[in-house]
């Protein structure tokens, strides 16, 4: 099989303090992981790592078959698409929809001088319409819900075709039925056949749809458990994680926590 991430006794060190701590983390080809910890724990370092924003102190990382140091990095980048809720912050709120999904070709957040073709809004409509969302053509950013704005900003992420696609918060700001509908389209997106490897990167497990085979709980910096989600995401781990007694039950293949006692 191939790696699309290897990352091999990982560190990051800053300001003499270990951000990440010897993270070994393989993502093969055909799976999808959800990764999961406590704020400050470590996950968007990890990313950081992944693209390539911050270099490891120490251990080696190997992304899509290639290692770094013997890349070209901006190359590299553009089989990775990433999507953060701190983008839409970047976004001109009067730009169109489409506009912002089209920018995703060129790793610009909207369209300034760069002159998309026909073919480059074809191929928009088809990923809105794919993360169900072609209603949304014509209309300005600033007139999109919460739970639109990501769709977007996941269909702007597909654009250039990547290999792999990080999710980077994807559903922070939305209520229980937005985040449901957004879940939906991820979910359909993983489907496809030739969707991208998915790296889910969530506060809340019960987010983890049954199409993310594998996670990885990070803790201080270092990873705590990775594996199979159903060996991985158990009331005792979890328990431990969050240093505190909860409970996981599943229900429609997604784990549900509560904590215990209440
Ligand atoms: N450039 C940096 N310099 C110093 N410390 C940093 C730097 N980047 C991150 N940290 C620290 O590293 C720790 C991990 O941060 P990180 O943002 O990776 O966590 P996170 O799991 O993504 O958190 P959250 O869930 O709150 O987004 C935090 O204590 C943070 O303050």
């Amino acid at each position: 099989m191939t790696s699309v991430i290897d990352l091999q006794n990982v560190s990051w060190k800053r300001q003499h303090e270990n951000i990440l701590s010897d993270i070994n983390w393989r993502v093969e080809k055909g799976e999808h992981w959800a990764v999961l910890g406590l704020n400050g724990s470590g996950k968007t370092s990890l990313l950081n790592i992944v693209t390539g924003y911050s270099w490891p102190t120490t251990g080696h990382a190997r992304i899509l078959n290639h290692t770094f140091g013997k890349v070209d990095i901006r190359e590299l980048r553009k089989s990775i698409g990433w999507v953060s809720s701190s983008f839409q912050e970047r976004i001109n709120e009067s730009e169109r929809a489409e506009d912002i999904v089209v920018s995703g070709k060129y790793a610009s957040i909207g369209l300034a001088y760069e002159q998309p073709e026909e073919k480059d809004f074809d191929k928009a409509f088809q990923i809105m319409e794919q993360m169900r969302c072609r209603h949304l053509a014509g209309r300005t950013y600033q007139t999109c819900s919460q739970g639109e704005k990501q769709k977007l900003l996941i269909a702007r992420g597909l654009m250039a075709s990547p290999d792999l696609l990080l999710l980077d918060e994807s559903t922070s700001g939305l209520d229980f039925i937005a985040r449901e509908d957004l879940l939906a389209s991820i979910q359909q997106l993983v489907k496809q056949e030739n969707a991208p490897t998915i790296i889910f990167v969530t506060h809340h497990i019960e987010e983890i749809l049954p199409e993310f085979s594998c996670a990885l709980l990070l803790q201080n910096g270092a990873v705590f458990a990775k594996g199979l989600r159903e060996n991985v995401l158990t009331t005792d781990n979890l328990t431990r994680l969050f240093d505190m007694p909860v409970h996981v039950e599943w229900h429609s293949q997604r784990p549900w926590i509560s904590l215990r006692g209440s």
